[in-house]
């Protein structure tokens, strides 16, 4: 926007406040002069500044995001149908919290630099006080419906942009978040204005009713409409109720239908409600209800209902330490036990899981425990290693495919992993390492919950909990474009950070589990001194080295006995592991790559089971400390 135009505006703003021009144009409408008002006065801003709006950077966006994870998977399906809905471009939806923070969007990738010029993209921050009048900021202060076009907005900056934005309310009637949609196009006809407002509308309510069937799946779920063929539809009466009868929770349009307020309503007993005996009512819950059966309301009326019953309990709780014997894995270090009993319970509530650690510190076996402890255990758990396959197999090792969709594919096709795992959990590793293309592909399968085999045209449906993991700082590889933004929102709902194996307070119980698991019931006594050592080693390849390490030496142990120098031979006090045992941060790994490299006369099989990681690993590092083989 020309500084020009904006301190005209400004300036049109300031005479309409101040009664110096007749009310026309935007001040005309009350709402846009009141927020006009608020702007000046209280939040004093300046309709002329030039600012750019406020940012909420990682992490402190995932603490907006956090508590609306479930909104936000109900939302942006339904964001993606409206954008594609509005069939043109120049359009972004965005899902906001209460305080105005962006924390999802949708967007054609290719118009992404021109929206966030204009401050529409995640994390930005829109309530009124940061950005003026403005569709989403004035939304929240209507608690309604409103449409703000270009020259409506407070700030000269933003007279670019027409935003129409919806509140959306929770079941006791919390304004929960607002989903706006906004245009940078040319002016818009009177049509597409109208569209916009009734589709935004409609698309919020449609979240909104979404978000009640599915926000207390304890209670009993209350279906309603005078017509029969009303319920299951929008603009049904929603109302949740306890074993009791009480009525917890209803939606707008059941105090609409019941011609009652939230107050009359909730804590009051049903049998105040209706005629039809409570009994004859809970009689027809189901899990899955699909008849509509006739009720009567006090006051004669007829309705029309369909009853679900609570919904099998999911555990929320987890035992403070889970059982070693229960789940196969040592969870003994308190920061280990508490990411693991938390991503436990968002998992449940379908919340994605993203775990982060070196190589070799249990992002797989962490995620195995996660499914065993799970109310998934006896579903699939699939793992795909993103790094270890080829980058022409991934998309068919995924997706699957039909059969003689393409040369080589086999005659009868292949069901891809994500199918596999359809009603269990679907482990993801090292994530980072996916193709962009696939990475498009992936985020809208778990966006639209169904895929489509390669070479097939009909989706189907998938459920799957999701765990991804990656050695790398994902953060980082957002920043310089290898991997998307939006994946990375759509499966870091949770992070968890594995601390590396010398950082771990419970390596003794750790050690003593491996060995176990390793002598099989054999009987293996460890010398004096050789304990201390494996509790000391820096073990840059983490659980996986030391137990690469332990399964040598039972299998090198002569009578039943390890030695010192059993475990000198395969532990080596090179320089640069001895220092790395007093200081594991002050040595670079690049110096101890060189010195086993050399050691190993440039075998990179052995060099990567000495250092207890995988070839594609060792590759990896070695590429990125540019050490290659002498010509
Ligand atoms: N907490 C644990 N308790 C018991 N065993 C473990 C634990 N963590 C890891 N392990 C063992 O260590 C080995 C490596 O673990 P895993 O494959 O899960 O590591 P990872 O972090 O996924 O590795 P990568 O980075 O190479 O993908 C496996 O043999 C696993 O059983």
């Amino acid at each position: 926007m020309k500084p020009a135009l904006i301190n005209a505006h400004a300036q049109q703003v300031l005479q309409a406040v101040q009664g110096t021009i007749a009310s026309h144009g935007p001040a005309a409408d009350l709402a846009i002069t009141r927020s006009w008002r608020r702007c000046l006065d209280q939040h004093q801003l300046d309709p002329a500044s030039r600012r750019a709006p406020n940012v909420v950077e990682h992490p402190r966006l995932q603490d907006h995001r956090a508590p609306l994870e479930h909104i936000i998977s109900v939302a942006h399906w339904q964001m993606s149908s409206l954008h594609q809905q509005l069939g043109r471009d120049g359009h972004v939806v965005l899902l906001t919290d209460a305080r105005g923070v962006a924390i999802d969007s949708v967007f054609n990738e290719s118009e992404r630099a021109e929206f966030q010029r204009s401050g529409l993209w995640l994390g930005s921050v829109w309530s009124e006080d940061c950005e003026g009048t403005n569709g989403v900021g004035t939304c929240l202060v209507e608690r309604q419906h409103v449409t703000i076009r270009r020259d409506e907005h407070f700030r000269g900056k933003h007279v670019g942009l027409t935003c129409s934005a919806s509140p959306i309310f929770d079941a006791s009637g919390e304004l929960l978040a607002v989903l706006n949609l906004s245009s940078v196009r040319e002016e818009q006809s009177l049509q597409q204005h109208f569209k916009a407002m009734a589709l935004t509308n409609l698309t919020a309510n449609l979240i909104e009713s979404c978000y009640f069937l599915g926000h207390d799946p304890q209670r009993y779920l209350l279906r309603f409409h005078p017509e029969a063929g009303f319920v299951g539809l929008l603009g049904e009466g929603l109302l949740s109720f306890d074993e009791s009868a009480r009525v917890c929770s209803v939606n707008q349009a059941a105090l609409d239908l019941l011609g009652l307020s939230r107050e009359q309503v909730v804590g009051l007993s049903l049998t105040m409600l209706l005629e039809t005996p409570i009994d004859q009512v809970m009689s027809q819950a189901s899990t899955q209800p699909s008849v509509c059966w006739p009720m009567r309301l006090v006051d004669g009326r007829l309705l029309y209902g369909q009853l679900r019953e609570p919904l099998r309990q999911v555990p929320l709780v987890m035992p403070a330490i889970p059982n070693i014997d229960d789940v196969h894995v040592c969870l003994e270090d308190p920061r280990l036990q508490r990411g693991f009993a938390r991503a436990l319970r968002v998992l449940e509530r379908d919340v994605p899981v993203f775990l982060q650690g070196e190589t070799g510190t249990g992002k797989e076996a962490f995620s195995a425990a996660l499914h065993r402890a799970s109310s998934r255990a006896s579903q699939p758990f699939v793992a795909i290693n993103c790094a270890a396959i080829p980058e022409t197999l991934i998309e068919s090792e995924l997706f699957g495919y039909r059969g003689g969709s393409f040369t080589g594919a086999r005659k009868d096709g292949m069901i891809g992993k994500l199918e596999q795992a359809h009603g269990g959990i679907l482990f993801l590793d090292e994530i980072a390492d996916m193709p962009l293309a696939l990475q498009t592909r992936l985020l809208r399968v778990l966006e639209e919950r169904q895929v489509v085999p390669l070479g097939g045209a009909t989706a189907r449906p998938l459920d799957v909990r999701l765990i991804s993991a990656s050695h790398q700082d994902l953060h980082a590889c957002v920043a310089d474009g290898r991997f998307r933004e939006d994946l990375f929102y759509r499966i870091a709902g949770f992070a968890v950070q594995l601390p590396p194996l010398r950082e771990r307070s419970d390596k003794g119980r750790l050690l003593d589990l491996l060995l176990r698991e390793e002598t099989k019931g054999a009987r293996i006594r460890l010398d004096a001194g050789v304990r201390e050592r494996l509790l000391t080693h820096p073990w840059p390849g983490n659980v996986r080295q030391l137990r690469t390490c332990l399964r040598t030496l039972v299998a090198l142990a002569l009578e039943g006995r390890v030695t010192l120098d059993d475990l000198a031979e395969l532990l080596p006090a090179t320089p640069a592991t001895a220092a790395l045992a007093e200081n594991p941060l002050g040595v670079s790994e690049r110096q101890t790559l060189l010195t086993l490299i050399e050691a190993e006369h440039w075998h990179i099989a052995r060099v990567a089971a000495r250092l207890g990681i995988s070839r594609n690993t060792l590759y990896r590092k070695l590429r990125h400390h540019g050490i290659s083989r002498p010509g």
